[in-house]
């Protein structure tokens, strides 16, 4: 019997994990939201990990504030980088399988082409650098682990780009929305799928992966399909900016490259419009777009 400990469970791919897991009825799952189990907390991490049979860990427990992680770099390498350490202690003592996600902004997008797992990482802002020390840790601690780096994470859930969008558009707020950055927007439902695949076929192919939806766009193609695709973009006041002014800055490429999690893992990767119209369609037809 697998037992997996989720952390993060409220924030946005929690919430996708949640759902998916109905799919997964052999295993048992115990979902913690942040105020269950602050992954700081490294007490409190030990005693669940002593109490409980785990076999696995999916940890989405993280800072994800790109742009306040600028001026609270503290905190962010407190959860993305200190905290991930603990967890990764813990995993390898108590025998656990760590599944950890990271992100494109490990790198310096200055490429080109799609980035594989051997392209050398450089974060160029805090938030890309809290989470490649998280990666760090682990490689050097676990020898379990699959760490899953991801770009550009949407969904019904949460606070993200998509929703913003539509909140947005909702309003009659005009939108303003760069052409600066190219990158891939992933389902976080997709990936909620595919992280609970790969504790399901008991692969022992440890390591870094990418697991990104296909395909490639601007955060402005983003928002122009979004706005198309529930019938937004006719009323809504949309418009291209090649320079959008943020404290952090982000990497001008991000695609990920995803053929070692196909070739290995045999994970499906699905394009990025046509898994944001499966979600579109289905949020449109049960009207179901969660309000914060
Ligand atoms: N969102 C994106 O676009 C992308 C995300 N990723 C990675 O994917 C993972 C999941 O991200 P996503 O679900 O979108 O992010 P969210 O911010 O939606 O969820 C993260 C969750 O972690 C919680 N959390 C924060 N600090 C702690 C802590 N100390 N202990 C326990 N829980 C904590 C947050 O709670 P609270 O909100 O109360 O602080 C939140 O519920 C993260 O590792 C992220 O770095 C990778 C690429 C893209
Ligand atoms: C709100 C807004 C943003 N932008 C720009 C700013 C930025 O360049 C880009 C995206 O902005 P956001 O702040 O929504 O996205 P950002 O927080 O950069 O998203 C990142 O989050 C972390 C967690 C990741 O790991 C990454 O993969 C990526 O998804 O869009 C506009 O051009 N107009 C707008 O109205």
């Amino acid at each position: 019997m697998k037992k997996i400990l989720v952390t993060g469970a409220n924030g946005q791919l929690g919430k996708c994990i949640q759902d998916a897991a109905a799919e997964f009825a052999d295993f048992e799952f115990v979902f913690v939201s942040k105020c269950e189990l602050d992954i700081e907390n490294s007490e409190l991490l030990r005693k669940y990990f002593s109490e409980n049979n785990f076999t696995h860990c999916i940890n989405t427990a993280a800072y994800t504030n790109v742009e306040k992680a600028e001026s609270d770099a503290e905190k962010a390498f407190a959860i993305n980088a200190e905290a991930v350490k603990d967890l990764a202690s813990l995993c390898t003592e108590h025998n656990v399988v760590l599944l950890h996600v990271s992100t494109d902004y490990v790198f310096d997008g200055k490429k080109s082409k799609a980035y594989s797992e051997h392209d050398v990482s450089n974060p160029i802002n805090v938030y890309g650098a809290s989470k490649l020390k998280g990666e760090r840790y682990i490689q050097e601690i676990c020898s379990a682990f699959f760490i899953l780096r991801t770009s550009w994470l949407y969904s019904q859930y949460g606070h993200n780009f998509f929703k913003t969008i539509l909140k947005y558009a909702e309003a009659g707020t005009p939108l303003t929305i760069t052409t600066e950055q190219t990158g891939t927007p992933t389902n976080a439902n997709n990936l909620a799928e595919a992280l609970l695949q790969i504790i399901a076929q008991d692969s022992t192919e440890y390591g870094v992966y990418h697991y990104s939806n296909g395909g490639e766009t601007t955060w402005y193609g983003f928002a122009e399909a979004i706005l198309l695709q529930t019938k937004k973009l006719e009323a809504a006041n949309l418009a291209k900016t090649n320079h959008y002014s943020t404290f952090a800055a982000r990497p001008v490429y991000s695609v990920l490259n995803n053929t070692k999690a196909k070739n290995i893992l045999n994970l499906k990767q699905l394009n990025w419009k046509e898994s944001l119209q499966t979600l579109t369609r289905k949020l449109m037809i049960s009207n179901n777009f969660e309000r914060e």
